[in-house]
């Protein structure tokens, strides 16, 4: 239950059935004020109290539709995915996140940066914005809707599992997700390691 003494940062719409290669998951709408939409993806019942095996996955339309291998995120989608299926039960929330919050245009922006010799960071900075904009904040609402309080966080992004422990979702388990290097995404993962914080 959302405590009533504060205002959810976004609302659920609806939700109804998605049948994918993995099985037939429940995708579950949200909308927060801005108007920007965010989907949960459950399988199996994930309200029963027990720690639920979770993805917080940042949108990559790059990564994630059009099979890039700058990144490792499809890697991670498809990884976090197979996880869920095999114990017949989590979350993946779908955070529309694109380019760690800069958007999509701005990602291509930022990549054209790195192919003139920019690291991912470097590039964010000169476009004027910060190395990362994501708020990990929102999926608070989107678990407690779900009735999710305990979570096992697939990622290897530290940040995500300290916001998770501070809005109140209790992380019981760190579950590395170390999948899809290559030799485009190297340099990358490694940058994300060197300045970001992540855990490889
Ligand atoms: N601005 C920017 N965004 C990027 C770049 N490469 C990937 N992204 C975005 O970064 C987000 C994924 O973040 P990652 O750092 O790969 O992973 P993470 O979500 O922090 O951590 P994991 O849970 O371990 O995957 C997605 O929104 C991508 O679109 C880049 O070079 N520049
Ligand atoms: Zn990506």
């Amino acid at each position: 239950m959302l405590s009533p003494s504060r205002v959810p940062a976004l609302r659920f719409i609806a939700s109804c059935k998605l049948p994918t290669p993995w099985g037939e998951f429940t995708m579950h709408g949200f909308e927060e004020a801005s108007g920007q939409e965010h989907v949960a993806l459950t399988l199996g019942v994930v309200d029963d109290g027990a720690p639920v095996l979770v993805r917080l996955h940042s949108e990559c339309l790059t990564g994630d539709a059009l099979f890039s291998l700058r990144c490792d995120c499809g890697f991670q989608l498809e990884a976090a995915l197979d996880a869920i299926a095999e114990e017949g039960r989590g979350a993946l929330l779908y955070l529309r996140q694109e380019g760690r919050g800069i958007g999509l245009i701005n990602k291509i922006r930022a990549y054209k940066l790195q192919d003139g010799g920019a690291d991912t960071v470097e590039a964010n900075e000169q476009l004027g914005f910060p190395a990362d904009m994501r708020d990990f904040g929102i999926a608070r609402d989107m678990l407690s809707e779900l009735g999710i309080h305990q979570v096992r966080v697939m990622t290897n992004n530290p940040r995500k599992l300290e916001t998770l422990n501070r809005v109140g979702i209790a992380v019981t388990e760190h579950v590395p997700l170390k999948v899809g290097r290559n030799s485009h995404n190297d340099h990358y993962l490694n940058t994300k390691a060197a300045k970001l914080g992540h855990l490889f």
